[in-house]
């Protein structure tokens, strides 16, 4: 594919371990690993579009050159084909062309492990033993307690923290110059507010805005994403404190009507913005808890009507305690 035409996280994806922001303490151990030889089976875990994958292929690279497609198998663990498959094509990798040098070590990649049910993993376990002698497995996942205790024992772990907002920005700027962007300061700071630390969703919102506008700014990065604007939730969040019942509600179905908004989204602009208002600790505890309970509802199928009625009581109610005291 043409370099144009592909997609930034892919174009602009690390090459070697050196062009991995942030996890200098992974690239080290990891440049150790390979230094001596003595690379064990991985365990990296961590939130999405933190570089795990990333981190993987740049190894794999710098193990076998640009020909390491060829030394590894790249297995995405949430496909329903069941562990018998998996094992028959773990077992063909791993018996085809030996390897030598590397001490003959291949490399298998098996993506959101998290997704394997649990005899799955289980039958994974004794795959790894049996191959160990010249295969190394690199487990990706997002959430490591989804991972039993037996696979986690066998790898070495890695968590990958959400990246620094001057880490993602320092690769931005990367991209920003390379590819011309005409993008303003507060379209900067929305991108990196929203992304948080995932270089993924960084990349992916920044060519769609590079698509779609040609000067990234702050409402081109907010109608991109569909995300609430920050005036948008300061205005629904001041009346919600101080306008009467009827005056807020309407305010805030107009602005999700006229905007396309949902109510969790309002939620967590909500959860963000309440951050620096100056509240007495029970009106902030209430809202928080009630905030939470709210998001929970609406994730198992509450009606977005009574959610945002009751979040109307929540508020008035907090306003309420904080006078109380
Ligand atoms: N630490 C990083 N340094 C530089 N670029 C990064 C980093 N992390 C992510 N990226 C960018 O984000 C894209 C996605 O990263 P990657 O596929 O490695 O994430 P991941 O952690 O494996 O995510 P997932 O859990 O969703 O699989 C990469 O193509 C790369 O462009």
């Amino acid at each position: 594919m043409d370099d144009d035409t592909l997609p930034w996280v892919e174009k602009y994806r690390p090459h070697t371990l050196a062009d991995i922001v942030s996890h200098g303490d992974i690239t080290g151990t990891i440049q150790q690993f390979i230094q001596k030889n003595r690379l064990p089976h991985l365990l990296f875990y961590g939130p999405p579009g933190t570089g795990k994958t990333s981190m993987i292929l740049a190894m794999a690279r710098q193990l076998y050159g640009e020909q390491y497609k060829k030394h590894i198998l790249e297995l995405n663990a949430s496909d329903d084909r069941g562990i018998d498959v998996v094992r028959e094509q773990i077992k063909d990798f791993a018996d085809s062309g030996r390897l030598f040098g590397n001490n003959g070590v291949k490399l298998i990649v098996l993506d959101e492990a998290d997704m394997m049910t649990q005899a799955a993993q289980a039958a994974l376990r004794r795959v790894i033993e049996q191959y160990t002698r010249n295969v190394r497995f690199c487990i990706i996942c997002n959430y490591v307690n989804k991972i039993i205790p037996a696979i986690q024992s066998r790898c070495t772990r890695f968590r990958f923290s959400p990246l620094p907002m001057p880490e993602v920005e320092k690769r931005l700027v990367t991209v920003i110059e390379n590819e011309n962007l005409n993008i303003t300061a507060d379209g900067k700071d929305a991108l990196l507010n929203l992304c948080k630390g995932d270089m993924r969703r960084a990349l992916n919102i920044l060519q769609a805005c590079y698509a779609a506008y040609g000067v990234i700014d702050e409402t081109a990065i907010y109608n991109c994403t569909g995300n609430p604007r920050p005036s948008d939730i300061a205005a629904m969040v001041q009346s919600m404190l101080s306008d009467e019942f009827t005056t807020s509600y309407n305010l805030i179905t107009k602005m999700k009507v006229d905007r396309g908004l949902a109510l969790q989204d309002l939620i967590s602009g909500t959860y963000d913005y309440i951050e620096g208002l100056d509240f007495p600790p029970q009106t902030r505890v209430y809202i928080l808890d009630q905030l939470a309970t709210t998001e929970h509802r609406l994730s198992t199928g509450g009606n977005e009507k009574l959610q945002l009625t009751g979040l109307l009581g929540v508020f008035k109610h907090g306003v309420q305690l904080g006078a109380k005291s």
